[in-house]
């Protein structure tokens, strides 16, 4: 793989023609390989103590969200205490994310305690608006205090094969985003194909993204472990290809410790250890928190607290 993108990576978004060459020139992705791959990964058991710290890793790297229409301040400011004191002498997440109207009060209950405010823009979960509007959106964010913007792709546009429409979005956004990390959430659930989210991936990489994200959390399929391996192997190829690191963030459908501790076997598998960490890594999810802390607490004591222990996500 790496051999075939090391190639002058620099005119490749020159124009429409020349990154269809370069995303359509990437190997295919063999389906039945990466589905196996995936589903093999995910049967390594990890006991005790690794166990153990294979789950305050996982905290760690928690971006502990609410995107409901229902949400209200009082919900984001409890899910902002939770996150920086989960319990007990658990680690604190990495992000709270939330929509960008409560991002201020995201920011007011999270200042000063290291745990990031994460903000969907860009007409989250859809995308459907125009560039005005997502560029628009981020930069309010931004100056409202988001650390991080997470931003959807036109999928529209790139399942019609316009993919410079996708890549000069993601740049505008990028520049709206100034010092504040942007994830470029793909929505694999609707991109059909697996050589689809390998495309989507470079394509994300290319514009400058600073992670690569799954899905919205709104359409299923989500997180799934071959989409999610397949990511993780663009970020190491890339990375390979050009020398920046990209991090990724699997989100929606991450409910419980065991998914969690998969999707860590599979990035110290595939893209490598130096993806072990919540500066590269972040699981997106808004009811895992407790089953983690659950599995921690019987590892701790040997038995379960039960659900009612903890506060909701
Ligand atoms: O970005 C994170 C997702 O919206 C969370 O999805 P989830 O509710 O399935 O955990």
């Amino acid at each position: 793989m790496v051999s075939t993108v090391t190639t002058s990576l620099t005119d490749v978004a020159s124009s429409d023609t020349a990154l269809r060459a370069f995303l359509h020139g990437l190997p295919g992705v063999d389906r039945v390989g990466a589905d196996q791959r995936a589903a093999m990964l995910g049967t390594r058991s990890i006991k005790t103590t690794a166990k153990a710290q294979a789950i305050d890793l996982a905290i760690s790297m928690v971006d502990l969200t609410t995107l409901e229409g229902a949400d209200t301040a009082g919900k984001v400011r409890a899910m902002c205490a939770k996150a920086v004191r989960p319990g007990g002498d658990a680690p604190k997440v990495a992000a709270v994310c939330v929509y960008p109207d409560l991002v201020p009060v995201a920011v007011g209950a999270l200042g000063g305690t290291g745990v990031k405010v994460a903000s969907v823009a860009t007409a989250f979960p859809s995308g459907r608006s125009s560039l005005d509007v997502k560029v628009g959106e981020t930069a309010a964010a931004v100056a409202a205090g988001a650390d991080e913007i997470d931003m959807v792709i036109d999928r529209g546009a790139f399942l019609s094969g316009r993919y410079m429409k996708v890549y000069d979005e993601i740049v505008a956004v990028k520049a709206a985003c100034g010092a504040a990390h942007l994830k470029v959430i793909l929505e694999t659930g609707e991109l059909a194909t697996y050589d689809n989210v390998r495309r989507a991936s470079w394509l994300a990489m290319l514009a400058g993204a600073d992670f690569i994200k799954t899905s919205t959390g709104k359409v299923s399929p989500a997180a799934t472990p071959p989409v999610t391996l397949i990511m993780l192997e663009a970020v190491r190829d890339f990375r390979d290809a050009t020398g920046r690191q990209v991090g990724v963030k699997p989100a929606g459908g991450i409910r419980t410790a065991k998914d969690a501790i998969k999707n860590l076997v599979l990035v110290n598998e595939t893209a490598g250890d130096d993806w072990l960490s919540p500066d590269w890594f972040r699981l997106g999810a808004s009811s895992l928190l407790n089953d983690l802390l659950m599995q921690r607490q019987k590892l701790s004591t040997g038995r379960y607290a039960g659900p009612d222990y903890f506060t909701l996500d």
